[in-house]
């Protein structure tokens, strides 16, 4: 009886064991289930969220609003009543987005040149604007610089470019307008767009990563010393959203996407239109309480990646019987 059962439990092992190695390339090989199919849960929404006129008689300046997730920002915001000034460097594809959104919604979009990197244009820049408009209600810090490339092939003036475009143009454009409306006792809301590894580093992206994780300390900073002014500071982390802007530069064979859609577990890329609404929510008074806040807006990538075991969502039912049995059949350390 015994000899019976042993020879059984040894006959299990074997199975287990070449089911156990088939799984293993299964996992490791480019067998593995090929997950995405549930982005059908979850559709993503285009039309904006707010009520309209939520933003009427609010003045609300985008940098890098003339392209990609800014644009769509845009957008929205002047869709929900807001008069919106757009500041980048190129002046015809803002003027081009003013005009064609300022067609589309009745309210006025202005182009306004700005290298944020420069203390200077910043400043000339505010100018404009509180001629234009007077200052504004919501800043929103958008702009960025950002490429792929090994750590050890950057110069210093390649770091030097994409921090001064993230760290140190953020840091100006919300100095600069910061010390104007506190000298005008004018609240107002400020948003950083980040990105999520500005949180866990990213190796390839080592100027981006450090810049972006400067700018949360920023605003976390300035949440804490500048609510006394009437000022909120708020942070978005994106994950990938299809821009012309940013693909072209961190994807530029069209690989990446497929493996990161393959582990986003809602199966997609975000959408400009989702983020859009997420940003006019929180620069909105109906987040007046918001203020200090992270907050990751990734389909889940973030702890998908993380996560040790996360790649076991490749196993099937009919293997999960057999680890499972491989672990109870186990006895003692
Ligand atoms: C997917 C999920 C996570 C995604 C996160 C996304 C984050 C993002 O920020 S996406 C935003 C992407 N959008 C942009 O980058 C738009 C603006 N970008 C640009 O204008 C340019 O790409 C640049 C950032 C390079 C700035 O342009 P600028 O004309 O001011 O600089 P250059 O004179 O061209 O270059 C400055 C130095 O950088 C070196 N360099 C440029 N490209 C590369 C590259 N691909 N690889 C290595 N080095 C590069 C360039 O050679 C200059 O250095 P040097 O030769 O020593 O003078
Ligand atoms: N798309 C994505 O998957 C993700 C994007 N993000 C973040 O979202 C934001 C928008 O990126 P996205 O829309 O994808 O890419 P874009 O390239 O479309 O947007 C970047 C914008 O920044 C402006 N800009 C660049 N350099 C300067 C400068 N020196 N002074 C003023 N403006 C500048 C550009 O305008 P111009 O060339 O006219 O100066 C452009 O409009 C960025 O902060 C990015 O880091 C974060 C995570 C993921």
């Amino acid at each position: 009886m015994a000899a019976r059962v042993l020879g059984r439990a040894g006959r299990l092992a074997a199975v287990v064991r070449s089911s156990a190695v088939r799984l293993q390339l299964r996992l490791h090989g480019s067998a593995g289930l090929r997950f995405g199919s549930q982005a059908s849960f979850f559709p993503p929404l285009g039309d904006a969220m707010l009520p309209s006129g939520s933003f009427n008689n609010h003045v609300a300046l985008i940098t890098g609003g003339g392209t990609g997730l800014g644009r769509a920002m845009t957008a929205t915001l002047s869709q929900l009543g807001a008069q919106c000034i757009i500041a980048s460097r190129k002046l015809d594809i803002l003027q081009r987005t003013a005009e064609e959104i300022s067609s589309q919604t009745g309210n006025k979009v202005h182009a306004v040149q700005c290298d944020v990197r420069d203390p200077q244009a910043v400043s000339q820049c505010v100018d404009q604007m509180e001629a234009l408009t007077g200052l504004p209600d919501v800043i929103i810090n958008n702009a960025a610089g950002n490429f792929v490339c090994p750590s050890e092939r950057l110069s210093p003036n390649a770091w030097k470019t994409i921090t001064d475009i993230v760290l140190n143009g953020t840091a100006f454009v919300t100095l600069e307008l910061g010390k104007r409306l506190i000298q005008n006792q004018k609240g107002a809301s400020f948003l950083a767009i980040t990105t999520i590894y500005a949180e866990s580093g990213s190796g390839f992206v080592v100027p981006s990563a450090s810049a972006k994780a400067g700018v949360e300390a920023l605003y976390k900073s300035l949440a804490a010393e500048w609510g006394r002014y009437g000022h909120r500071f708020n942070i978005i982390q994106p994950g990938p959203i299809r821009t012309k802007g940013a693909f072209s530069r961190l994807d530029p064979t069209g690989a990446f996407e497929k493996a990161t859609i393959d582990r986003i577990p809602t199966g997609r890329l975000g959408t400009p239109a989702e983020i859009a609404n997420l940003a006019a929510y929180v620069s909105s008074n109906y987040a007046s309480w918001m203020s200090g806040a992270v907050i990751r807006f990734d389909g889940g990538e973030y702890v998908s990646l993380a996560g040790e075991f996360n790649e076991l969502r490749s196993v099937t039912p009919d293997q999960w019987k057999i680890l499972e049995a491989m672990i109870r059949n186990t006895k003692g350390s």
